[in-house]
Order: C-alpha cells, then structure tokens, then sequence
C-alpha cells in the first residue's frame, strides 16, 4: 500500500513476482530517450559559447575580452551576462514547464504527456532559425521533459528498480557527450558555421522521441487514476511478464492505493502536513544539493573552465570530451551498484570523493592562478593533473548524486502525493540548474579558485545530511516505503504508525 497513507500493508518485505520484461526494457529506453535530448542541450551550449565564430557573431565584447585583450584576469574573461542567460534560459523554461507537468499527467496520464513531444520537434525544428537572433529565446518545449520518468518507477520490479530507473541518467549523460562530441567535430568545419550545426543537431533526439513516444503506454497507475481498471491489469501482466493469478496481490495493492489516492483532493496541501514532513524536505533538499554539488560548472561550461585555465580551442573541446566519456561510463558504476550496495552508500562514497577532488581542483588552480588570474605559462603535467582531477570529481557525481538524485525522489513518494512532490523536485532542481548556469561564470570571476571550495563546502554538508537523514530504500516495494520513516531515528517522530488523515 502507499507508504504513510490509512491503509498501510501489513504484509512486511512482501514480494511482487515479476521478470524484466522485453516491454520494461522498451519502455525504460524509450521513456529514457527523454534523457538523451536533455543531456544534448546541456553538454551543447558550453562549447558552442566558447566557438570564436559564435562568440565573434553574437558576443563580440566576450571575444574582444578573451581572445584579444591578454592583461585580462583569466577568472574574468567570460563573464558576461547575456552569455550565461543564453544556456540558463532553458532551464527557466523547464522550471515553469515542471509546474504544469503535474497537472497534464493527471489529465491525460502518463501516455498524454509522451504524445507533448511534438511540441518538443515544433520547437527543435526552429530551434536552428531562431538562432540568427541575439538571444535564441531556445525555445520553452522542455515542457514536459524532466516530469515523465518520475512516472514510472511503479514499472521495474523493485529489486531492479534503481538500475532501470539510472537508465535515464544514463540517457542525460550520452546526450551530453554526444554534444561535446558534436562541438569538438563542428569547431573546425569552415567558414565558422560550425556552430549552427551543434544547436541544430537537437532536432535529431527530439524527431527520435516523437516517433518512439508514439509507443509508449500508460502506466498502470495512471489507469487505475483514470478508472481503467481492466487494462491496467492486463498492462500490469504484460508488463511483469507473469500469470493474471501472479500479479493478484500486487494488482489488488496498485488498485486500493489509487483508490486511496482518489479521496486524496489536495495533494499540494497534504504534502504539508507532519507525516509527508521527510518527503518534503527530500523533495527540495535532495535537488537543490544536487545542484550545489557544481556538477554543472563542468557540463555546461568545461570548454570555457579549461579556455579559461588556459587550453587552445582544440584541447577545451577534447577535454570536454573526456569528462563526457567519464561521466558516462561512470554511470555504468551506479546501474551495477544501486541495488547491490544501496542508495545510502553510492551517496556517501561519492560525496567524499567530490569533496577531496573539488578541494583538488581549488587547491591546484589557486596556486598557479593566485588571486590576480594572471599567469604566463603554464606546464603540459599541470593540464593533465588538473584534468585528471575533474575527471574523478565528475566520476564521483555520475555514480552518486546524478543518478540517485532522481532515483531517490521517484521511489519515496506515496501515489497519493506523488504528482505534487516530484513536481516539486522537477522545480528545485531546473530552479538550481538556472541559478548555477546564470552565476557561474560571475561567481568564478568574484570567488576566483574559491568557487570551488564553496561547493566543495556544500559537498560535505550534504554528505553528512545523508548520512543522518537518509534512509535505505533499496530493495523496498514502493508501496511499503513508509516504513523506512518510521523505522529512522529521527524522521519516526514525524511519521506514526498508521495515519489515517488525507
Ligand atoms: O550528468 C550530469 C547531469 O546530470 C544532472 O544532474 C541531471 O541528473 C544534470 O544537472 C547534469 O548536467
């Protein structure tokens, strides 16, 4: 049953049989795509920024300040704030599209939400012609993007729920280096135009999803909200892969949690009351520390941190390739991981590797750049080492935070705040992503190598929040989850034993 909600389950470490189906898999990939096209933007507008041509076309006084004028404090060359606005703004948009997103999928289900795709290639195709106006207004199609993988967590068999669910992270992480991959090639196509075929490769990802979005089905849940009950048990069989008689108990337990759900008339309000309070303050925290991990520091602006720290075009553009590729095979680590040694020490074990290396990266920047950002020359081995320390730095994230800062989320909500919580959690985190994206490059020209050990601080405060606060959720029905709040040390003085107000 729904965790924390009246009719908990009594049937402690029930077990659901189910296989990974070949319908799982299609449907975890499919939906994943989603991903894909979101690492894409990410990984694209970093190098586009540091293109001459681009910079030359639409941000001549950044070029003048980068390219030409060499008294300039290095930690200052980019800083600009249109430049920053230009891969900020998407995420604005993502922030009010997350907003609506709750709303569509109760309207139309999960499958309603797929089909918003379309707006996504409308918006793609004149991504690339927008794009001879100051500032691409890129387009608000991000609509729905971050909200349709938290549908389907119910989808996986729990004891593989965390690596199928990675499998979007894993999609975000080849899209952006597909993107860095894509900007190291058209840097040097000719006559600098190099530029219009990186934003316009987006199209590429959003035409696959329209047409494999086409494919997808509704969840279970969402049938059961919208009162299809006989196709949700046949869509729950297919998905399992098992006998109608097999998937009974799980069925009957899907269906008085959406039944549940339905006497639920204010999720927003509910998820304020005292026995949601640990949801909640997951919801924003877990995000918002994601974030402030500075993760995005090097997603959306390697090419400009290594320009900055004194690498040509080419090797910017090449050691944005090589954080890309170890951002993603990385991710590899927390799909074989996340079910075998659980959520709490992925986070834990990545959350002291980012704060060594992070501290790293400040230390090793700090000494050659000092507080002026004045420096002549700068060693071969002092670019690999610092290299090789973003690379375990992003390592760290892309098996800890990255990944488990979705899983967690879309595995503690119960059905009946489950819309309004991860609506939250889509919000923090595109808010986040915003305000790093739009700061970084003030922040790096104010704080010098100190940006990092600001988010080397916030590292360690998070990883020590998680130690206290977060509880194991690995291998737990998400229909019993709510004892994993009531067994914690802290959070069992907010969640009772039974609760029957909704
Ligand atoms: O792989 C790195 C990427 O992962 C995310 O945290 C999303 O989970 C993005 O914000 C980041 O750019």
């Amino acid at each position: 049953m729904a965790g924390g909600f009246g009719i908990e389950s009594s049937k402690k470490g029930v077990e659901y049989p189910g296989k990974v189906t070949s319908y799982v898999l299609v449907t975890c990939i499919v939906a994943a795509m989603g991903g894909l096209i979101f690492g894409y933007d990410i990984g694209i507008s970093g190098g586009v920024t540091s293109m001459a041509p681009f910079l030359i076309k639409f941000f001549p006084s950044v070029y003048h300040k980068e390219a030409l004028d060499k008294s300039t404090n290095q930690y200052c060359k980019f800083d600009n704030f249109y430049l920053t606005m230009f891969t900020s703004s998407l995420y604005l948009a993502a922030l009010v599209a997350s907003f609506f997103a709750s709303w569509v999928t109760r309207k139309l289900g999960t499958k309603g939400i797929h089909d918003a795709w379309w707006v996504d290639l409308f918006c793609r195709s004149s991504h690339q012609c927008l794009c001879s106006s100051h500032l691409d207004a890129h387009c608000g199609s991000h609509f729905v993007r971050y909200w349709r993988w938290f549908l389907h967590p119910e989808m996986a068999p729990y004891k593989h729920r965390g690596s199928l669910n990675i499998v979007f992270q894993l999609s975000i992480t080849i899209g952006i280096f597909v993107a860095n991959l894509v900007n190291y090639f058209t840097q040097n196509i000719k006559g600098g135009e190099g530029w219009r075929y990186s934003l316009g490769g987006a199209m590429v990802p959003a035409a696959f999803i329209f047409f494999s979005a086409l494919c997808l089905p509704n969840t279970p849940n969402s049938m059961l909200e919208r009162g299809d009950k006989e196709k949700a048990r046949a869509m729950l069989r297919r998905i399992r892969g098992v006998s109608d008689k097999e998937i009974e108990a799980e069925f009957n337990d899907l269906l008085a949690a959406s039944e549940a759900s339905k006497l639920v008339k204010h999720p927003w309000r509910n998820l304020r009351k005292r026995h949601y309070r640990p949801h909640l303050v997951m919801a924003v925290l877990i995000p918002f520390f994601q974030q402030l991990t500075g993760i995005n520091v090097v997603m959306f602006y390697a090419p400009v941190l290594f320009k900055t720290i004194g690498f040509g075009d080419n090797a910017s553009l090449g050691s944005a390739v090589i954080t890309g590729i170890v951002n993603m095979m990385s991710t590899f680590v927390s799909i074989y991981g996340t079910d075998k040694w659980g959520r709490r020490f992925l986070f834990l074990e990545g959350g002291i590797q980012m704060f060594i290396f992070q501290g790293l990266v400040a230390g090793f920047i700090g000494w050659k750049f000092g507080l002026t950002g004045q420096v002549t020359d700068l060693p071969k081995w002092y670019a690999i080492i610092l290299v090789v320390f973003i690379c375990v730095y992003v390592s760290a994230f892309a098996w800890s935070w990255g990944p488990l800062g979705w899983l967690v989320p879309s595995e503690i909500f119960p059905l009946e705040i489950r819309s309004a919580g991860q609506s939250i959690v889509a919000s923090v985190n595109m808010f986040m992503t915003f305000l790093v994206a739009q700061l970084f490059l003030s922040m790096l020209c104010h704080l010098k190598f100190g940006l990092f050990i600001f988010f080397a601080f916030f590292v360690g405060i998070m990883t020590v929040y998680i130690h206290l606060f977060l509880p194991e959720t690995k291998n737990i029905p998400i229909e019993e989850m709510s004892r994993v709040w009531r067994e914690h040390w802290f959070w069992k003085h907010y969640v009772p034993e039974v609760t029957t107000d909704v």
